[in-house]
């Protein structure tokens, strides 16, 4: 039985991954970081600190730089730039999807790897605080995704059983979490996050009209 739904919020909620890569990108040219797009790729869904953690120990360059440093530099810029761009909206249809839940008396959550500022900075945009009691972020876990710890801590501050929660992802990374969490998961297949691997998930899907309350229930009746 479904008692909640956990939202990932980059590529999920706001489509903000191309957002993320650029101004990565551009980090990455300041400090003469010669970063691959298959690489890059791989640390989509992980928090902001865990990539530059990889990105340090296979690349000798950057080793001058402090952690807190490097993710310093992207998150303001990230902040800045969806500030600054007023048309940025939700994702098509992820609003109606979350209302309808909501009326439905599930809980929901978003559990993203993104920093605490920028968690709260597109729920203030989008208008989404009455819907969302508990947001988790990458600052509020020690293991980011793919550790499976950010959605057991969100099942836990919503007080359900993890088995009845189902999680949307766009990222491997994200969708391995889930997993690992021993929850259901759909795969939002999002164009602009890269190249993701979803296969693990349990259904995928590329629009959120093709799902709705009932399709989520019937996940539970399949299993
Ligand atoms: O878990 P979410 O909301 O998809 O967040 C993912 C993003 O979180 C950010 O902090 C990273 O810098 C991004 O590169 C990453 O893709």
């Amino acid at each position: 039985m479904i008692e909640a739904v956990i939202f990932d919020m980059d590529g999920v909620l706001i489509d903000s991954e191309p957002i993320h890569k650029k101004v990565e990108k551009r980090v990455f040219k300041e400090i003469g970081a010669n970063i691959s797009e298959e690489e890059h790729n791989s640390y989509v869904g992980m928090a902001c600190k865990d990539m530059w953690k990889n990105i340090k120990e296979k690349h000798d360059l950057i080793r001058e730089f402090a952690i807190e440093e490097l993710v310093e530099m992207g998150v303001e810029s990230y902040i800045d730039y969806i500030l600054s761009n007023k048309y940025i909206e939700p994702i098509e249809g992820v609003v109606e999807l979350i209302d309808d839940l909501y009326k439905k008396d599930i809980k929901l959550a978003i559990a993203s790897s993104g920093v605490r500022k920028s968690v709260d900075t597109v729920v203030k945009m989008f208008k989404l605080e009455k819907y969302f009691k508990v947001t988790v972020s990458g600052d509020d876990v020690k293991n980011g995704k793919p550790s499976p710890e950010i959605f057991l801590k969100a099942a836990k501050a919503l007080n359900v059983d993890p088995k009845n929660c189902i999680v949307f992802e766009d990222s491997k990374n994200g969708v391995h979490a889930a997993k690992k969490a021993e929850m259901k998961c759909i795969g939002f297949k999002n164009l602009n996050s890269g190249d993701q691997d979803l296969s693990s998930a349990d259904i995928i899907i590329n629009d959120y009209l093709e799902i709705n309350h009932k399709r989520l229930r019937n996940l539970y009746e399949l299993s």
